[in-house]
């Protein structure tokens, strides 16, 4: 059956502090692309619409959470000390930052992505599977997966990428999530 394909681009920030030494563990950012590839679950609507479902209907929460939540967001690992100082000095920006179990490399990225949209399938009732994701950090390095392992999928990278709504950290109430 015909899989169906869509690319949205973002704005994000990122350091790496696990190596010390690399040039990563200095706030930087990169405008990068995440693609993702559906596949239908059911059959076209033969002689009537001919889709499974319209491009607007399945881009529309998941580019809503791309724009909405990841687009200018700050990525840490949970365990940056400078997600401390967000806490303290300027806490109306927490909805503005992204944690993750570990280094906000791109590869925890795409696992943490993979679940969110595997989520926002579900809940949406969409009959697809996600068969790719992939995000161009910079114009020479992509990662992507074509599936999750299962310590991929039981990985606690963080609770948030597991619900279907606009959160991008496990710091701030449930009414803030939509
Ligand atoms: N396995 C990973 N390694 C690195 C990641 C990552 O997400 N996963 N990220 C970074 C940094 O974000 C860095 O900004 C990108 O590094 P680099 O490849 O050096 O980027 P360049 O644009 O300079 O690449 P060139 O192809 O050499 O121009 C580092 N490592």
């Amino acid at each position: 059956m015909p899989a169906v394909r869509f690319t949205r681009r973002f704005s994000m920030a990122h350091r790496l502090i696990a190596d010390a030494g690399s040039k990563c563990a200095v706030p930087h950012g990169h405008n990068e692309f995440v693609t993702v590839t559906l596949e239908p679950t059911a059959e076209i609507d033969f002689g009537g619409a001919n889709y499974t479902a319209s491009f607007e209907r399945l881009k529309a929460r998941w580019h809503g959470f791309v724009d909405r939540s990841l687009d200018h967001a700050f990525q840490l690992n949970r365990a940056d000390p400078l997600l401390a100082w967000f806490q303290q000095h300027e806490p109306h920006r927490l909805n503005q930052v992204l944690t993750v179990d570990g280094d906000p490399t791109t590869e925890a990225l795409v696992i943490a992505l993979w679940r969110k949209l595997e989520a926002i399938l579900s809940a949406e009732g969409l009959p697809f599977r996600l068969a790719e994701l992939a995000i161009e950090e910079t114009p020479t390095n992509t990662v992507l997966t074509r599936g999750l392992t299962a310590a991929e999928r039981t990985w606690e990278l963080g609770a948030w990428c597991d619900r279907a709504d606009f959160s991008i950290n496990d710091l701030l109430p449930p009414e803030t999530w939509s």
